[in-house]
């Protein structure tokens, strides 16, 4: 289906919105009012600049308090709307959207409304444009959906239509069913938007917080299945006023939007995709490192033996039971520091999992780095983690990271370890995306989204993860651009015994992150413990955390560069990441930090 996007929701001046918008692959924009008036460009230049980049103009947004005025009010509106009709003939746009009126001067009058609605789209006939009428869920006597569809049927005008937008319609309540009952003719423009489940005013919910499909908690799939059917064929066109999107680049936000209404399609049934290949289990991640010494002190430490040594490049390969972290001590690291650069994620098929990526417009990155290397299908997160995709050992037909490295002299591992969960910080914009890139190209499960208090902010996170907890990525973010050394990244291990794995630790020399006594006091007052085992916590630092489906203790060791590692020991049927305790972590972090 053709794609639109209203230039509401990108950053920047007109042209850098329809710029991103046809890089992005959209086939047409709604140009909103402002947007054009701020613009050095006149209607015609508008039109031109559009066709240049492959760009419809599909819908000149909005008109206001038009309909249900006085006749000297509605006189002046059709004056008005005069103007805007010649401005629309030149910029090449034949759809208006008119919205409910939230005028004092409006009347509580349908018949009233209808008719001068007609009257309306009698002036837009002559200019050869269409009114599309859509109803404000905050409108003041007209706030749903099938009330302006009765209005719109009531005049019964051909050059008026309906405007439907799934967030007025969804934050309403309303049962979107009824679409199917309009005519798919008469439903002249489809917005779409989700918003996250939010109890507020739903003007201010709607100005500030709608996101695009599927990163909110709108079935907006069905509301758009409901158009479909009821015979609907223009555009789908987002429309998200969004407080975040307005600042961030233009540019990736319209191939977030872009790729929100490809999930959508396929959803749908109306696109289709690569399948989803679900990664099952966490291959390796690689950390880059300017300076290898403190990196190595740290796995040493946590009982990491350096088993392997890249055959040409400066990577090593440290394992502990299951656990396999990569050290590149290249280039990039003198660039960007000590940081969690990369995941190897096992694939089913890694090939398959790379056209997906790449179907919805993930940055493919050069297949491995030099000509002797397993050939890796690897994309790029939004946030700039490489992502690889591997069938480590499994099919001598696939390429094998593996063989890349060989093996250097090293006593056996000890205890049994695995990567529990990659926790990764997504730039302060990047949220909702981050969620959305994780759930549609990887087909991993998101879980709530947590708020964690900071001394000096407030940070969200949200896991997500395949159905058998093999791969857990919490993505987390602070609330606005900041030092994002304090968010850093984090390693977490999973081992049989916290205690054991923490106390052999710091026999070995590791510094575990200190907790404070206040924090083992309340832990006292809120559970059961023998006198001893709260004991151990406290020399320790291990926190604990308790679910119905059971026990999380857990322990942190300092900080390097932009990453730490965390020991944690999780029952089976425990689902979280002891967000409760994050706090009180991320406290003790602040306060570990050297002064600067
Ligand atoms: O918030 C508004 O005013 C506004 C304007 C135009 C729209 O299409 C809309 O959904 C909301
Ligand atoms: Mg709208």
């Amino acid at each position: 289906m053709r794609t639109s996007i209203a230039t509401v929701s990108l950053s920047g001046s007109l042209t850098e919105k329809l710029t991103a918008a046809s890089r992005a692959g959209f086939d047409g924009v709604e140009i909103f009012e402002n947007d054009l008036l701020a613009s050095p460009l006149s209607p015609r230049e508008i039109r031109v600049r559009c066709a240049d980049l492959g760009l419809t103009v599909d819908l000149y947004q909005p008109m206001r308090d038009i309909e249900a005025v006085p006749r000297d009010e509605f006189t002046r509106n059709l004056r008005r709307a005069r103007h805007k009709f010649a401005l629309m003939r030149e910029l090449g746009a034949d759809t208006v959207l008119v919205c409910s009126s939230v005028s004092p001067l409006a009347i509580d009058d349908d018949g009233l409304a209808a008719g001068q609605l007609s009257e309306l789209a009698s002036l837009a006939q002559d200019f050869g444009i269409r009114v599309a009428y859509e109803a404000l869920a905050w409108g003041r006597h007209v706030s749903t959906y099938d009330h302006a569809w009765r209005i719109v049927e009531a005049a019964g005008h051909p050059a008026l239509g309906t405007c439907l937008d799934s967030f007025h319609i969804l934050s309403r309540g309303s049962d979107p069913k009824g679409i199917e009952d309009i005519p798919g003719e008469k439903i002249f423009f489809l917005q779409l938007a989700d918003a996250p489940l939010l109890a507020m005013d739903v003007l201010q919910w709607s100005r500030h917080y709608r996101c695009f499909p599927g990163q909110g908690g709108f079935d907006v799939a069905g509301l758009a299945g409901h158009v479909l059917r009821a015979g609907y064929d223009g555009p789908l066109s987002l429309e998200v006023f969004n407080d975040v999107f307005r600042q961030a680049e233009a540019g990736p936000t319209a191939v977030d939007a872009q790729r929100s209404l490809l999930v959508l399609q396929e959803a749908l049934g109306v696109a289709e995709l690569p399948a989803p290949v679900v990664p099952t289990g966490v291959a390796f991640a690689e950390l880059v490192t300017p300076d290898a010494e403190p990196v190595s002190a740290l796995l040493g430490a946590l009982g990491f033996a350096r088993t392997a040594r890249h055959r040409s490049k400066p990577v090593d390969l440290w394992e502990l039971g299951e656990a396999r972290i990569l050290v590149n001590t290249g280039p990039a690291a003198r660039r960007d520091g000590t940081g969690l650069a990369a995941i190897g994620l096992e694939s089913p098929d890694p090939r398959a999992a790379a056209r997906r990526a790449e179907a919805l417009l993930a940055p493919v990155l050069p297949r491995r780095r030099a000509p002797e290397d397993a050939p890796l299908d690897a994309v790029a997160a939004p946030d700039g983690t490489e992502l690889f995709f591997c069938a480590t050992g499994r099919d001598r037909e696939l390429p094998h990271w593996r063989a890349d490295f060989a093996e250097v002299p090293h006593d056996p591992g000890p205890a049994p370890a695995r990567i529990d969960h990659l926790a990764l910080v997504q730039p302060w914009h990047q949220y909702d995306e981050a969620t959305l890139f994780h759930r549609s190209v990887l087909g991993l499960h998101a879980q709530e989204s947590v708020d964690v208090a900071d001394p000096y902010g407030l940070l969200r996170s949200r896991a997500v993860t395949n159905a058998d907890g093999s791969v857990r990525i919490a993505l987390g973010v602070g609330a606005a651009p900041a030092d994002d050394t304090l968010h850093a990244q984090h390693i977490a291990l999973a081992v049989e015994d916290v205690v054991a794995a923490a106390r052999a630790f710091r026999a070995a020399g590791g510094a575990l992150l200190p907790i404070p006594a206040n924090y083992h006091d309340d832990l006292a007052a809120r559970y059961e413990f023998a006198q001893e085992e709260l004991e151990i916590y406290r020399d320790l630092g291990i926190l604990y955390d308790r679910d119905a489906g059971g026990v999380f203790r857990h322990c942190y060791t300092r900080t390097v560069g932009r990453v730490f590692f965390e020991l944690v020991e999780r029952e089976p049927g425990y689902r979280g990441y002891g967000a409760q305790n994050a706090p009180v972590r991320l406290a003790a972090q602040h306060a570990g930090r050297p002064a600067r």
